[in-house]
């Protein structure tokens, strides 16, 4: 029997599969990710040819170690293929993302990637989005407004406790009872002044790979949801 690990590595190597010489990468963040970067830095030990965009100072720390190049995306204005993990991933492809904290740098490097694609052990794949925490990022000086607002919502709003994002942030992890319109959920986090985002993602997954007892599974996204 497959450990969680031996699955997340497995959905890792299935996505980096992917990756074809030439591409500019967006490499994710969190556990599933590192088992990617790890894959595609044994790829280029063999003599791939890319380079790479992070989504966090963990990643792109991983990723130098093993010899992958990595570029500023401040430069960067289009991305070939990113991977990343998810904390929650349904079949429409709508995913809940951040329980590491990088959700901003990864909405935004996902959003610039023509494919994006979410590898997963079988535990993250759900029906329905919404038990997960949904975490946003805040800006400090505004913490005290946006918990009031979150909390007027019924988000359930809890501060993560000695966190701060690689932007130097605030995260606040949010619970709604129900999550059966996430893109309005997405639209009012969105509108709330001082929430510089937020961890779900409803357009940006193309497809995932989601490994399940050692058995890869791809997903692929079908057109549009809601
Ligand atoms: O901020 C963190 C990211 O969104 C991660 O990709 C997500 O939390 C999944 O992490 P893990 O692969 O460690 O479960």
């Amino acid at each position: 029997m497959a450990s969680i690990d031996d699955d997340k590595k497995a959905a890792a190597v299935a996505a980096v599969a992917e990756v074809r010489d030439g591409m500019l990468v967006g490499l994710g963040t969190g556990s599933t990710a590192a088992f990617a970067i790890q894959a595609l830095g044994e790829r280029v030990a063999e003599g791939l040819q890319i380079r790479a965009v992070v989504t966090s100072e963990a990643s792109g720390k991983l990723a130098r170690e093993l010899g992958i190049e990595i570029l500023d995306f401040a430069t960067i204005a289009q991305v070939d293929l990113t991977i990343d993990g998810a904390d929650e991933i349904d079949s429409r492809c709508f995913a809940i993302k951040g329980a590491g904290g990088a959700m901003l740098r990864e909405k935004i490097v996902a959003a610039a990637s023509a494919r994006m694609v979410v590898i997963a052990d079988g535990s993250k794949r759900v029906d329905r989005i919404g038990a997960a925490k949904l975490p946003v990022e805040v800006l400090p000086f505004a913490i005290a407004y946006v918990m009031r607002v979150l909390t007027d919502l019924g988000a359930a709003p809890t501060v993560r406790d000695n966190y701060r994002t690689d932007q130097g942030n605030l995260v606040v992890d949010c619970h709604f009872a129900t999550l059966e319109d996430p893109r309005a959920t997405a639209a009012t986090l969105a509108a709330i002044p001082g929430i510089l985002g937020h961890g779900l993602f409803l357009d940006e997954v193309n497809a995932a790979y989601i490994a399940t007892n050692g058995v890869v599974t791809r997903l692929e996204r079908m057109g549009a949801s809601d």
